[in-house]
């Protein structure tokens, strides 16, 4: 019987088609399987550049490509386009499969034969080729077949590279572009090294290479999965690796290891594959951990997409504060814990009893910055304790002071028993150093920027040191909390394991030039005593330009905010693909309020039943880790963004002015880096002095 695959690409493009089209598509691969003779709805592709192109029938003006198998009985779906569209895509593509990697490829011959001429006349005006450096047999043993090669050897400039990045196929495009990027051959041979194959090739054999394609073509077993695969194809598109992540995905590390890299570098989707790699071949239990219970919940659906092996050691999702949680109210019970007012209020009853000249904020956050962050534990090591970072600068005597302040608010917790979750999170790692043995073997931690030092101290605690305990996925530019580690400070050391990510997958070029524009000049830290960088980063899809509106009135922005959705929706996408943001939850929920009041089916972000139905939303900070076709950033309008009450004054501290504008800047940049393909920018009076300032 017949059986369907479905390319990747078509997934991404499956998407985006208008609802009743992704229906019909649906109902008619459904039945495909169903038809003793697949061969008989598919029509050849007169004059095709490769006799295998074929394509089926959807409506009357759409058409499915279908790639026909020489032997065996698998059908591929490319394309789905209009009619005459998809006669074209056909007639000019030739698949292939790669001699090194043994997987499919596909090229657009048209367009290679189209450039060659004019690229072969513009080398000979030129002194030098682009790999003049590379033998012909370095190129054919990492892949390059002789239609790419004599395209190679025409290139003379890394762009022309670029602009052939559609119609080249695609495994061969990237050898070339590692050794356009300086990469030697044998680094080059090195990331190819995942996609190897030890089987002998056929390189005549498609119907095997499509086999052996599982991060290109997707087999479905049957209607149903076939059904499950395009209700939902972002998810599962969501779950493919590049070459490069592979690597870092599968890769044995003599110790603690980290992945960094802009928003939408595919951070989140590596430690996922490794979380499942380490389940498969590792020495024991895994804990996939992050930031937040939103974060964790999307970590357990990736878990769940990318299908485990039963025998594979258990993977425990949890959030940091969880695990704390748990191994703390294994031993005590479960905590009472101390609100945020109820803190701030114990901070400035403390201030105003023994009369000092500090806020309850600058008590508060000395109290975890530097005390608990350093595990300072008395009047001693704290004036020896270091306060970089901290600005206002203490002398002996208000050292003293703050420690008073400190011993005061600590004798208090105690006698009223109540904890804190940096106090229940420093019992839970003093529990487990008490313990003989550790709960996990392997912890791979996402989001790792905004995690604090007692956080970090704990992950420490729960696996024992040696090959593959840590792995670390993190970007400091999307750091939205006040904490700043070092991970050497907690006992980490990735020196020598660290792995960069440079290529955006999610955010088209427009979006993101612009969002790292709001970034441009700002110093961030590693997290490893350096620099990060944004050099290098870069996407290559293209789009619309962010929409950035003004508005009279928080009314008039709101009206303005429905007429985007409503598009937004008229458009075909879906109201789970829609995501909406604001720095206060205040706008977040007069939001929610205005689009429910225009009939609109709305969510807070925090509620994750029912996402695929209703629009997402709720404030900036809970935006971090997902992602949209279309993202509305609201209210981002001046005193409002970056927040008043968030930045310490100038004034009062300079430094710590500083590190709060950072932090409100790098917030909006979360914001924005979560749209796909749409980002809408509004505020109401004057905007935000971080759009102002955008290049
Ligand atoms: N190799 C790839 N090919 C295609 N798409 C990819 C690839 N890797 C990642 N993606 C897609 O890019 C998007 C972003 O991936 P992911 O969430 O893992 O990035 P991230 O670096 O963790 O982002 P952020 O830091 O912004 O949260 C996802 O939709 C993912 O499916």
């Amino acid at each position: 019987m017949a059986r369907l695959a479905i390319d990747r690409d078509f997934l991404r493009d499956f998407a985006k088609l208008e609802k009743p089209v992704t229906a019909r598509v649906t109902e008619v691969f459904a039945k495909f399987e169903q038809a003793t003779y697949a061969g008989q709805h598919l029509e050849p592709v007169v004059n095709a550049r490769d006799k295998r192109m074929h394509t089926i029938r959807i409506d009357r003006f759409w058409r499915g490509v279908v790639l026909a198998p020489d032997t065996g009985d698998v059908y591929t779906l490319l394309k789905v386009l209009p009619h005459d569209d998809a006669y074209t895509w056909a007639m000019r593509r030739q698949v292939s499969v790669n001699s090194v990697t043994g997987r499919i490829e596909i090229r657009d011959v048209v367009a290679i034969d189209g450039s060659l001429p004019q690229l072969t006349m513009m080398a000979e005006q030129q002194p030098e080729r682009l790999f003049a450096h590379v033998k012909d047999a370095d190129l054919r043993r990492l892949g390059v077949d002789e239609q790419t090669l004599a395209f190679a050897r025409a290139l003379t400039d890394p762009v022309q590279l670029d602009a052939a990045r559609g119609f080249l196929p695609g495994n061969q495009w990237d050898v070339l572009y590692g050794l356009a990027a300086g990469l030697s051959v044998e680094e080059v041979w090195a990331e190819l090294g995942a996609a190897q194959t030890s089987e002998p090739i056929d390189t005549e054999d498609v119907a095997a290479a499509v086999e052996r394609s599982p991060e290109r073509i997707v087999l479905a077993n049957g209607p149903d999965e076939l059904i499950a695969l395009f209700r939902n194809p972002f998810a599962l598109w969501r779950v493919y690796l590049h070459p490069t992540q592979h690597r870092v995905a599968a890769a044995s590390f003599s110790g603690p290891a980290r992945v960094t890299g802009g928003p939408g570098t595919g951070k989140t989707v590596v430690a996922l594959h490794r979380a499942r790699h380490l389940a498969t071949n590792g020495t024991g239990p895994v804990l996939l951990t992050t930031f937040t219970s939103t974060l964790a919940v999307s970590l357990a659906a990736g878990v769940k997409l990318l299908e485990v092996p039963e025998t594979a050691a258990p993977i425990d999702v949890r959030h940091v504060d969880q695990l704390s949680h748990q191994v703390f109210s294994e031993h005590h019970g479960r905590p009472t814990l101390l609100s945020h007012e109820e803190e701030t209020d114990l901070w400035r009853g403390i201030a105003r009893r023994l009369e000092l000249p500090f806020t309850e904020a600058f008590l508060a956050e000395e109290w975890r910055q530097v005390v608990l962050a350093q595990q300072v534990d008395d009047a001693g090591a704290y004036l020896e304790a270091k306060r970089s970072g901290r600005g206002r600068r203490l002398g002996p005597r208000q050292k003293a002071q703050v420690w008073q302040a400190v011993h005061e608010f600590t004798a208090e917790l105690a006698q009223r028993q109540v904890w804190t979750h940096e106090t229940v999170c420093i019992e839970a790692t003093r529990l487990l150093g008490q313990r003989p043995d550790r709960p996990y073997r392997h912890v791979i931690v996402d989001e790792a920027q905004d995690l604090n030092p007692m956080q970090w101290r704990l992950l420490r605690a729960l696996v024992a040191p040696g090959p593959d305990d840590l792995f670390i996925a993190g970007d400091t530019h999307q750091r939205i909390y006040a904490n700043r580690v070092s991970l050497r400070e907690v006992g980490i050391l990735v020196a020598g394991r660290s792995s960069r990510l440079t290529v955006n997958y999610r955010t088209t070029a427009e979006i993101l030039a612009w969002s790292l524009g709001m970034l441009h000049g700002e110093r961030i830290d590693d997290m490893d005593a350096g620099l990060e960088t944004i050099a290098g980063y870069r996407s290559e899809v293209h789009g619309d330009l962010p929409a950035l509106r003004g508005h009279r009135t928080r009314n008039a922005e709101l009206e303005s905010l429905v007429g985007t959705v409503r598009g937004w929706l008229d458009a075909g996408v879906a109201p789970g693909e829609i995501g909406i943001a604001a720095r206060s939850n205040g706008l977040a929920n007069s939001a929610r309020e205005a689009l429910a009041a225009a009939g609109l089916p709305v969510r807070p972000l925090a509620k994750t039943e029912q996402a695929d139905e209703s629009i997402g939303i709720g404030t900036m900070h809970r935006m971090k880790g997902l992602e949209f076709r279309c993202v509305a950033v609201i209210g981002v309008t001046e005193h409002q963004v970056p927040a008043s009450a968030a930045v310490t004054p100038a004034a009062e501290d300079e430094t710590i002015h500083n590190q709060d504008m950072q932090r409100e800047r790098c917030l909006l940049f979360v914001a924005c880096t979560r749209a796909r393909e749409q980002l809408a920018v509004s505020w109401h009076g004057s905007p935000s002095p971080f759009l102002t300032s955008v290049k």
